[in-house]
């Protein structure tokens, strides 16, 4: 099984490059089942989750073609088909986001349910009484979700919680529905925002994408367009933590600071220098990193994706802190992982206490979801000695060439394939 080793190294030095945001690039490529003319997107990250995205619309009909430069070119003009099967989405619980593009496209979808994960049980309730509410009829059964309806009829829709993915697959389902739809409560990430682009490109009339009420006005059709995705704000995140955990100075291209705001207050909550230019950041840790509290929540709220690696920086920062889970019920995993190398980490319910110790050592950990294993691997840059993180097809998901990027930066960093 592969593994990733990471020696201890030294404080890490120069610039490094964002690939396109994940959580950007699986919603537009689902939506890209909506035109009925080609589309291309640039700036797209070679992730095994884009992978799998492009595996599920290649079985539901739509042609993909990879150029160079990160460029691929989707032609859903032919589907026809309106099924994702279990064996894709138990590799990939984004592939759900292909029944809302499917309901306005096909009028049909099945869709294998997605299960549980590492962080949480994620229903998709949210998702389904967006689709019941636009007049799709739903049937869960033997493992899938099947909604169907011969038109979909604009609505407004009151999310109990504003979740990324429901906001996202109902705002695709409503593109070409009849009338006015209206969300509230709506996510407000910067991934709708760039969907709402993507689709207002194809020629959907979607207002308010980044405030908590969208309104889509249905249109009869979609056409192709071309689309470059927003770059990674979790990607960046961590290489700024990075920087900030090794006493380093780095800067981070393709970073847009508007979308990192919480990012980039706690850095500097946490004594560390931040620097905010158009599209990049320098972060600079001359002084160590004191602790800070953090609470995740939606955004413009600390996101969830960057809690393990905050929680990776304070347990080697000065003084005691306290995270705070409220999005994902079980996201903690990474603290048992933290502690096997010395972290002084206590957790009650959602809430972790961490008592920053002066030094970690390096150990054999897991790898238990994407972001915990982005953590190891930076607390694996501090810590004495070797660590050995295993279950890496987690952090594969997320990040483009993470060894190679962190080893420009200076750090002992590779992958080893026993
Ligand atoms: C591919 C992608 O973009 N993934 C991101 C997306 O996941 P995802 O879209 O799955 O996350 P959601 O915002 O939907 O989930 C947030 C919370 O809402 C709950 N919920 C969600 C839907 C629903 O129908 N019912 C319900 O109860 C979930 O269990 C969770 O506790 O947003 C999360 C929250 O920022 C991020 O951590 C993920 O990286
Ligand atoms: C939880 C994450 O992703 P997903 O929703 O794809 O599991 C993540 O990116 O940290």
């Amino acid at each position: 099984m592969a593994k990733i080793i990471v020696e201890k190294s030294a404080p890490l030095k120069g610039t490094v490059r964002v690939s396109g945001a994940k959580n950007s690039v699986l919603p537009i490529i689902a939506a890209s089942l909506l035109a009925q003319e080609h589309c291309t997107l640039e700036d797209i990250p070679e992730l095994k989750d884009v992978e799998v995205i492009c595996e599920v619309l290649t079985s539901i009909g739509s042609d993909i073609k990879k150029k160079p430069n990160g460029i691929i070119e989707i032609n859903s003009s032919r589907i026809d088909n309106f099924e994702a099967p279990y064996e894709l989405v138990r590799k990939m619980r984004a592939s759900f986001l292909v029944m809302g593009p499917l309901l306005a496209r096909m009028g049909r979808a099945r869709i294998a349910l997605p299960g549980g994960c590492a962080i949480g049980t994620r229903p998709i309730d949210l998702h389904l009484k967006g689709f019941h509410a636009l007049g799709a009829k739903i049937d869960v059964g033997h493992g899938y979700v099947e909604a169907s309806a011969e038109k979909l009829v604009g609505d407004k829709i009151y999310l109990d919680f504003p979740s990324v993915g429901a906001t996202e697959n109902i705002m695709m389902a409503a593109t070409m529905a009849e009338g006015i739809t209206i969300i509230q409560n709506a996510a407000e990430e910067p991934e709708i925002v760039d969907l709402a682009n993507y689709l207002n490109g194809m020629g959907a009339q979607i207002k308010g994408a980044g405030t908590d009420t969208i309104r889509i006005q249905g249109v009869q059709a979609l056409k192709g367009t071309r689309h470059a995705v927003i770059p990674d704000r979790v990607e960046a995140g961590t290489y700024m933590v990075a920087a900030a955990m090794t006493g380093g100075d780095v800067t981070v291209l393709n970073a847009l600071p508007d979308h990192l705001k919480p990012i980039i207050a706690k850095l500097k909550e946490c004594g560390v220098e931040v620097q905010e230019n158009g599209d990049h950041v320098r972060v600079r840790a001359l002084n160590g990193v004191n602790s800070t509290d953090i609470k995740t929540l939606p955004y413009p709220g600390f996101p969830t994706d960057m809690q393990a690696q905050f929680m990776a920086m304070l347990s080697i920062a000065k003084g005691t802190s306290v995270v705070i889970e409220t999005v994902f019920e079980n996201r903690f995993m990474h603290a048992g992982e933290l502690k096997r190398m010395g972290a002084d980490i206590k957790i009650e319910g959602r809430s972790a206490v961490v008592q920053g110790v002066d030094k970690l050592q390096g150990a054999q950990v897991t790898a238990t979801d994407l972001r915990a294993g982005a953590a190891l691997i930076l607390a694996g840059l501090i810590a004495d000695g070797k660590t050995e993180i295993g279950d890496i097809y987690h952090i594969e998901r997320g990040y483009v060439g993470i060894e190679d990027k962190l080893r420009q930066l200076g750090a002992k960093i590779y992958r080893s394939e026993d």
